[in-house]
């Protein structure tokens, strides 16, 4: 089974291209999905939250508005969400990775390397659009102010750095240009498995 954390900076296209992958037969786990799935009702993050931050435990789950606001008026407060959620995320991660039958496993983590997970793969692909690109559709979702989305921005470790320490990189500009990188990552990759 072979490895590749795919990451990218906020809104530059990981779900977009994950998708591309899983449709070449690529396994895919998403941690931002996992995420969804710990603050939604019965998730294992609702119980610790209600606990540390009882302002974000609305109708049984984790509100994300609600912790958007908490960490624009506490920009700590992430670092505390943090230290509950990634250890979560790791188990979940874990289970899928005790199950998953694939010769590609697609790992679609937006903190790869600011989290040192990329120890752990065989490679790594970095999505990449230009910032202002990255803004307009960010902020096209409806879901982030502008200065939340800058908030975030600035956690993450600066897209070229992230890029120039991937095996890959992926251009998001269109959908066809990114198609066509992934067929090529994917034909790569399964030709060394084959060789
Ligand atoms: C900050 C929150 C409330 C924003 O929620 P929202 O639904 O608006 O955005 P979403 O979760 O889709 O995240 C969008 C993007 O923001 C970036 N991002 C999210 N959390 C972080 C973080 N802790 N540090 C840096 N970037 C982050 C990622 O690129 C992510 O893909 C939410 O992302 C959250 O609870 N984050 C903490 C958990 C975490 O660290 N997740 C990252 C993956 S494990
Ligand atoms: N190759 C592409 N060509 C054109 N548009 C794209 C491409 N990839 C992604 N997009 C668009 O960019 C936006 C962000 O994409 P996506 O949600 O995949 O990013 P993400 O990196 O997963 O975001 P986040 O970090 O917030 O989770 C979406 O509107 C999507 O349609």
């Amino acid at each position: 089974m072979f490895l590749l954390g795919l990451t990218g900076s906020i809104g530059m296209g990981k779900s977009t291209t994950a998708k591309m992958f899983q449709e070449l037969g690529c396994a895919v786990w998403d941690a931002d999905a996992a995420v969804h799935r710990l603050y939604s009702k019965n998730g294992l993050a609702v119980e610790p939250f209600s606990k540390v931050f009882p302002e974000s435990f609305v109708n049984g789950e984790v509100s994300r508005p609600a912790l958007k606001q908490i960490i624009q008026s506490d920009p700590s407060a992430l670092k505390r969400i943090e230290t509950i959620v990634h250890p979560l995320v790791a188990k979940d991660r874990a289970d899928f990775l005790a199950d998953v039958k694939s010769d590609i496993v697609v790992l679609d983590i937006p903190l790869l390397f600011e989290t040192g997970g990329d120890a752990a793969m065989d490679a790594t692909a970095c999505v990449f659009v230009d910032d202002e690109t990255q803004e307009a559709r960010v902020l096209e979702r409806g879901t982030m102010t502008r200065d939340q989305f800058l908030a975030i921005k600035a956690k993450q470790m600066p897209a070229a750095e992230k890029c120039a320490k991937s095996t890959y990189v992926i251009q998001t500009d269109t959908l066809e240009h990114a198609t066509s990188q992934v067929q090529k990552v994917v034909s790569t990759i399964r030709s060394q498995l084959n060789a």
